[in-house]
């Protein structure tokens, strides 16, 4: 590991933003971001940012900003290549995209992303690598170079690695990352059992998300239309039941406490719901498919969110063809 661990931020949105924030902000890192559609505008003014973990700061860049991954090749080696893009298999392969980043097996891979299973594809591309997997527990949101972080930034990390001799490497990595994160004023956690966090944020994403997508509806609007009972609850009902045959048994009262983390006049339009109106690819193979794939293989039947799913994947299919 160099000296100062050089992270690599691909995906620069409000999440990928916010991280980059933090690490940064440690004093202890050097980070590079790749921005594509804000790049001008944040080579030209910076980043304004309004959080609630940080405050008020204008005029904000990374160390490092590049247009591409090949051009940002030249701040590299990475110690970390961090990925805050959307977790899309339908539309992009992550590893593809970062290939050029992994420099080593030195390099360890880093998911800010929604979803269950999603640490697969980055182990099989990766063997020898370690992937430090994040469940991401932030609110932000951004307008081109404008980014409203609203709901604190609290990232839940665990390690895996597809080869065993890497494992001890993999916990220092981790708590190397969580140590830097958290130095730079937000909080980063590491879980032995990330995978149950996973299935436990999955409730409320497979349930709000799909459903919110699919009418339009926002968190609060779908509740005064009185789906809650009807359509989220009993979709939780389902990622409980899948989450539990699989090993990860989640509360009892998971589905009130869900919803008790969701008052009404939240009125919080999902992720999914804001990439359907934007027409932008929504996360639906690894926040139902893959969550689907594994009801199969643990005998569990899930036909409500098969159904949400089938709808999503219509959707997805429209929205894709247009593009
Ligand atoms: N926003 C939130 O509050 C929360 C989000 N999450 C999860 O965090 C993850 C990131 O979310 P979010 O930041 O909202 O996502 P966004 O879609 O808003 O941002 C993704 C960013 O990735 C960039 N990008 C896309 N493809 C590439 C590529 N090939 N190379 C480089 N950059 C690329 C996009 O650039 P461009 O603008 O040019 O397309 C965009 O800036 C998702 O998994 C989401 O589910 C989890 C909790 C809360
Ligand atoms: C929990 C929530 C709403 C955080 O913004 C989210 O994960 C999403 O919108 O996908």
């Amino acid at each position: 590991m160099s000296q100062v661990p050089r992270i690599l931020v691909v995906g620069c949105g409000p999440v990928g933003t916010m991280c980059s924030y933090s690490l940064q902000n440690s004093g202890r890192t050097t980070v590079t971001a790749i921005l594509r559609s804000t790049y001008d505008d944040v080579k030209a003014n910076g980043f304004r940012i309004k959080s609630i973990d940080h405050g008020e700061v204008d005029g904000w860049r990374p160390h490092n900003i590049s247009r591409t991954l090949d051009d940002a090749l030249q701040y590299g080696p990475f110690d970390y290549v961090v990925v805050a893009l959307k977790n899309l298999p339908d539309v992009y392969s992550i590893p593809d995209i970062i290939r050029l980043a992994v420099a080593s097996e030195k390099t360890a891979i880093v998911l800010v992303q929604n979803g269950i299973d999603i640490e697969q594809p980055l182990i099989d591309a990766f063997p020898d690598n370690v992937v430090i997997s994040g469940v991401p527990l932030i609110g932000c949101e951004q307008n081109g170079r404008e980014i409203l972080h609203n709901d604190p930034d609290i990232l839940l990390v665990g390690g895996f690695t597809k080869n065993p001799d890497r494992m001890d490497q993999g916990k220092l990595m981790c708590s190397e990352f969580a140590e830097l994160y958290t130095a730079g004023g937000a909080k980063c956690e590491v879980k032995e059992n990330l995978t149950w966090f996973r299935w436990r944020k999955l409730c409320w994403n497979a349930s709000f998300n799909a459903i919110c997508a699919l009418t339009n509806l926002d968190s609060g609007l779908i509740q005064d239309a009185g789906a809650l009972e009807t359509l989220i609850k009993p979709a939780m009902g389902e990622v409980a039941a899948i989450a539990s045959a699989a090993g990860y048994q989640l509360p009892e009262d998971i589905k009130e406490q869900m919803v008790a983390f969701t008052p009404r006049e939240l009125y919080l339009k999902p992720s999914m719901q804001v990439d359907a109106i934007r027409q932008r690819p929504m996360e639906i193979e690894v926040i139902l498919g893959n969550a689907l794939r594994i009801a199969e293989k643990v005998g569990v039947d899930a036909r409500l969110l098969g159904t949400l799913y089938q709808l999503l994947k219509a959707k997805q299919q429209a929205l894709l063809s247009v593009k």
